[in-house]
């Protein structure tokens, strides 16, 4: 018997605009064509050279995973495989949909003069500490 496929990153979604473009790759935001869920797709970059997917980008997914099941961190839902132009496997990490981030709302504080609550700066410090042991 035949073994059932995985359906691509493309089967399962569309999507629908470039929202950002980060170290390892661009960001889109895209809709579960079978939920009609809103996402964020992050297309991890390959290195011209090289075969299968960037160490990199295997420790972020892994690392992610990790720091997902904390309600505060964006979640990662899904780790889907495509096909570039080219024909080669790209990863797709299916990220929950986030309408801002940390830049745009510092900057939203900036715009108006005013300074961001002390204890907020607080939760930000304390996570981004957590993040660094995390990771290092
Ligand atoms: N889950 C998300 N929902 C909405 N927009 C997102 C999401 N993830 C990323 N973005 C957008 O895409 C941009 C790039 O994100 P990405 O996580 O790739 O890179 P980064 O955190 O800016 O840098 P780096 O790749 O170095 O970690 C972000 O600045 C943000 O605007």
């Amino acid at each position: 018997m035949e073994k059932p496929r995985q359906i691509s990153a493309m089967e399962a979604f569309e999507k629908l605009e470039k929202v950002g473009e980060g170290t390892y790759g661009k960001v889109y935001r895209a809709r579960e064509r079978a939920t009609g869920k809103i996402v964020a797709l992050k297309k991890t970059r390959l290195h011209e050279d090289d075969e299968g997917v960037p160490p990199t980008t295997l420790r972020e997914v892994s690392i992610l995973r990790m720091l997902s099941r904390d309600p505060h961190v964006v979640r990662l839902m899904d780790v889907k495989q495509g096909q570039n132009k080219e024909g080669k496997t790209v990863l797709y990490l299916v990220f929950e949909y986030m309408d801002t981030d940390l830049k745009k709302y510092i900057r939203s504080f900036r715009q108006t003069g005013e300074n961001i609550p002390v204890n907020i700066v607080k939760v930000y410090l304390s996570l981004s500490l957590a993040l660094f042991h995390t990771i290092t």
